[in-house]
């Protein structure tokens, strides 16, 4: 007999995202659900399985909100923040996958005479979480051809508007891959819980300066769908992990 899979919580921003995920779930692990339940909050979730899947809201305070709720009334192996993301040329093109190796919030913290300082720096909080199990599904994104950029993903909550913008993040970020607006609340949850956190997203924007008609949301949700149809749920045990 083979072994339970892991239980993972899978938290997204909006429903599209989230019934991407589920999608993407059943084709791993058939005939799972989805089976809904309505959370405190009035929060929906979808359970196939062993995975849970939240539409939270969108930016990092709902998903933290979100987050919490659920871990207060279930235990988890692995919280996953996923969706759609901003890609950060030329490391992330458009429709290819981001694994989190960090989850950072970029713009938490003071603008200084000096430049930009984080919350850290200025002595009070963290803004990073090293993520687990970002190599093994990484690797299994890629061995099924899904194309796959690792590093830090950035949670911001203002998406990025103009090339300026972009260069100061990457500047600030060497090696990040995407910025999306939930990670970092996924994180903080998960961390007040001991759980341990990734970041799973597909890019649907470069980013940069805003150009609406250049989103490239359907194949974003069809590589998302892929994803969690790849993801070796077997191998995502919890371990600990979490670092400021
Ligand atoms: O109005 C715009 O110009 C604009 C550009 C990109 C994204 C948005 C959103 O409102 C999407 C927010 C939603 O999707 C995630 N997301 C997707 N792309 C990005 C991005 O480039 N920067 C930040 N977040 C992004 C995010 O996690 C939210 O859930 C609007």
């Amino acid at each position: 007999m083979s072994a339970p899979l892991p239980r993972l919580l899978v938290v997204t921003a909006v429903a599209p995202e989230a019934a991407a995920v589920l999608r993407g779930v059943q084709t791993a692990i058939p005939h799972s659900g989805p089976v809904p339940h309505e959370l405190p909050g009035g929060y929906a979730l979808e359970r196939c399985g062993p995975v849970d899947v939240l539409a939270a809201g969108v930016g990092p305070a709902a998903a933290a909100a979100g987050t919490a709720t659920a871990l207060t009334l279930a235990e988890y192996d692995l919280v996953v923040s996923a969706g759609i993301a901003g890609g950060f040329a030329p490391l992330a093109p458009l429709g290819c996958a981001v694994v989190a190796e960090l989850i950072v919030a970029a713009d938490l913290g003071a603008e200084t005479p000096e430049g930009f300082a984080t919350v850290t720096e200025l002595g009070f909080g963290r803004v990073r979480h090293r993520t687990a199990h970002s190599a093994p599904v990484a690797a299994a994104l890629r061995a099924a051809g899904l194309p796959t950029a690792v590093g830090p993903v950035l949670t911001v909550s203002t998406v990025t508007g103009s090339a300026a913008r972009a260069a100061e993040l990457t500047g600030r970020h060497p090696g990040a891959v995407a910025e999306a607006m939930e990670g970092f609340g996924v994180a903080e949850a998960a961390a007040a819980h001991g759980v341990p956190v990734l970041e799973l997203r597909t890019v649907s924007n470069a980013v940069g300066p805003r150009d609406r008609a250049a989103w490239r949301i359907g194949e974003a949700f069809a590589a998302l769908e892929r994803a969690f149809a790849l993801l070796p749920y077997d191998r995502l045990h919890h371990r600990a992990q979490h670092e400021g």
